[in-house]
C-alpha cells in the first residue's frame, strides 16, 4: 500500500497508509474496534478501492488484475461466515478450486487432490461428508482455512482467524500459519490478542483511528506501553 486513504460516505476511515506484506512472513494487524482493520483487508483484497494512494499486488495496481487473477494469488478467510445451504464440507473446500476450474461442472482429479491435501493439513478429513451448516464455529473456521489452502494462493488474508477456536486449535492454527510462511506464503491476519500476536507472528502493524501507529517485529512493537496506548479510550481530539 502506498499512501492509501479510504472514505466511508463523508468520513475518512483510513489515512495515508503505507506498508507491504512480504512472502515468508506472518503479519498481525491489530487495533481497537473501529480502527479500520476490516476496511484495510477489503482494500488488500481489491474489494474496495482507495480514494488516495495505490494498492499494488506484485508491483501492479490492484485495479488492473481480474478477480480470477486475484483469486489465484490471494485467499481470504472471512470472519463469521454464515452459509445459506447445507453444502458438505468437501463441497465448501472444493469451492477454493473455482478460480482454476472455470467451466468444469465438477472438480478434476488434481482439484480433488488439492481438497484432500487441505482437509488433511487441517486435520478435518473426518468431517468431509458432514453438512457445513451442522458444524461448530471452530470446525467451520477450520473448513474455511482448508478452502483457502485448496485455493493454492501464495497470500493468505485472515480476519480474526482464532475466533471460536479452542486453545489447542489456536496453537495448531498459529503453527500452520508459520509453516505456510516458511514455505513462502505471505500471511496477514487481524487479531484482538496482542499477547498471542507478540509470540506467534513475525511482524505487527498497529492501527488506531485509521492510522498506522506502529509497524515492526511483533515482539518489539507490541511492548506493554504501546499496547496500553493502542487500546486507550478515545481522546476527543483523535476523532476522525
Ligand atoms: N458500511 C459502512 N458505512 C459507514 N461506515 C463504515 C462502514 N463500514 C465500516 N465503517 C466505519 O469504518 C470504520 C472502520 O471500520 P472497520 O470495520 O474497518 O473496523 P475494524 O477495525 O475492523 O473494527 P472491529 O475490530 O470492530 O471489527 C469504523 O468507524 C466503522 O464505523
Amino acid at each position: 500500500m502506498e499512501h492509501v486513504g479510504f472514505r466511508q460516505g463523508r468520513r475518512m476511515v483510513l489515512h495515508d497508509l503505507s506498508f507491504g506484506i512480504k512472502a515468508g512472513e506472518t503479519t498481525a494487524l491489530l487495533g481497537p474496534n473501529g480502527a479500520g482493520k476490516t476496511t484495510l483487508l477489503r482494500l488488500l483484497l481489491g474489494l474496495a478501492q482507495p480514494c488516495t494512494g495505490r494498492v499494488l499486488l506484485d508491483g501492479r495496481p490492484m485495479a488492473q488484475w481480474s478477480r480470477r487473477e486475484i483469486a489465484r494469488r490471494i485467499a481470504y478467510v472471512p470472519q463469521g461466515h454464515v452459509p445459506l445451504f447445507p453444502y458438505s464440507v468437501r463441497d465448501i473446500v472444493g469451492m477454493g478450486r473455482l478460480a482454476e476450474t472455470p467451466f468444469a461442472p465438477a472438480l478434476r482429479a488434481m482439484d480433488e487432490d488439492a481438497v484432500d491435501r487441505a482437509l488433511a493439513e487441517l486435520g478435518i478429513t473426518r468431517l468431509a461428508s458432514r453438512p457445513y451448516t451442522d458444524l461448530s464455529g471452530g470446525e467451520r473456521q477450520a473448513v474455511l482455512l482448508a478452502r483457502a489452502l485448496a485455493q493454492g494462493a501464495r497470500t493468505l488474508v485472515l480476519d480474526e482467524p482464532e475466533t471460536g477456536l479452542d486453545h489447542g486449535q489456536k496453537q495448531r492454527l498459529y503453527a500452520l500459519l508459520r509453516r505456510l510462511a516458511a514455505q513462502g506464503h505471505a500471511v496477514v491476519a487481524t487479531t484482538h490478542d496482542p499477547l498471542q500476536a507478540a509470540c506467534m507472528f513475525d511482524r505487527a502493524v498497529l492501527l488506531r483511528h485509521g492510522r498506522i501507529v506502529g509497524d515492526g517485529m511483533a515482539a518489539d512493537v507490541l511492548s506493554d506501553a504501546m499496547v496500553e496506548r493502542l487500546y486507550a479510550p478515545p481522546d476527543p481530539s483523535e476523532a476522525l
